[in-house]
């Protein structure tokens, strides 16, 4: 199905609390994520752009992000928070626990590596990026534009951009319009609960979803690791805690990598 077919369903398929969301679908654009932060001064409210392919698609560290036609879920969502731009942290974990529990929901076994990306059998299925905008006219609000790039069935050139394998989930291929309106439905619960009370009332859901809960890994900063110790999951404001020799300490920025001897090779 074509996301012009899909967009006829996709407000059928929300529930009542996403009807409030506009819809946008596109089946190209340069990157979701700039068309939206470009549009928010001028938005009546939460806005969800989909676009089929993208040509220009931002992924974090200045990396680019390709979206092929009819092989992803690529789309932006723009949402004002009643909220300081400091109260925005732990956003992007939040942000990733609404896209893995989603996508389990349709069988696939996502898992999230801190902070935010989604992995599949230990790769990159999606990844996001969180971009701000002040609204002028109001000093207590802020714009958030929420990107997501989830990969459904292309490999070698976005795995070529992140410099890893990338994971697929083909199977959700032929339901995008249903993934989308359930992933518009968990954000219209959980991101007036993430205004309201921040990241702690979603810290447990983080981490039963952490894919190296347990595990001995690397903190890189750069491919330079800074820490190495045991990743004991996330605390209420969001950071990693990390068990160490020299005790736990809790991380506020930095790459985790596993500490297997692959992982060295490559760096
Ligand atoms: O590097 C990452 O992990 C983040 C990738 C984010 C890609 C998405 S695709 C939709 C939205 N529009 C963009 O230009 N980027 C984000």
């Amino acid at each position: 199905m074509t996301l012009t077919a899909a967009s006829q369903n996709l407000a059928a398929l929300c529930a009542p609390a996403a009807q409030h969301i506009a819809i946008r679908i596109v089946a190209e654009t340069g990157s979701t994520n700039a068309d939206l932060l470009a549009a928010v001064a001028h938005l009546d409210g939460p806005t969800l752009l989909w676009a089929e392919s993208q040509t220009a698609g931002k992924g974090r560290a200045g990396r680019s992000w390709h979206s092929a036609a009819g092989a992803t879920l690529t789309f932006s969502l723009a949402w004002k928070f009643a909220l300081p731009v400091q109260a925005l942290a732990g956003l992007s974990l939040l942000v990733g626990v609404v896209v893995a529990e989603t996508l389990a929901s349709f069988g696939v076994d996502a898992r999230l590596k801190w902070p935010n990306d989604v992995l599949k059998d230990g790769d990159k299925l999606a990844g996001m990026l969180i971009e701000t905008a002040m609204d002028k006219t109001d000093r207590s609000s802020i714009w958030t534009v929420i990107g997501i790039g989830i990969n459904l069935a292309q490999a070698s050139q976005l795995s070529a951009q992140i410099g890893r394998p990338v994971a697929q989930a083909p199977e959700l291929l032929e339901q995008r319009e249903r993934v989308m309106a359930a992933l518009l439905n968990r954000f219209s619960i959980a991101l007036p609960a993430f205004e309201q009370n921040g990241f702690k009332m979603f810290a447990a859901s983080w981490n039963a979803l952490d894919a190296y809960a347990g595990r001995a890994v690397n903190i890189l900063d750069q491919r330079k690791v800074l820490y190495s110790g045991t990743d004991m999951g996330v605390d209420d404001s969001g950071r990693l805690l990390l068990d160490t020799a020299q005790g736990r300490i809790a991380i506020v920025a930095g790459d985790v990598s596993l500490r297997i001897a692959e992982e060295y090779r490559e760096e």
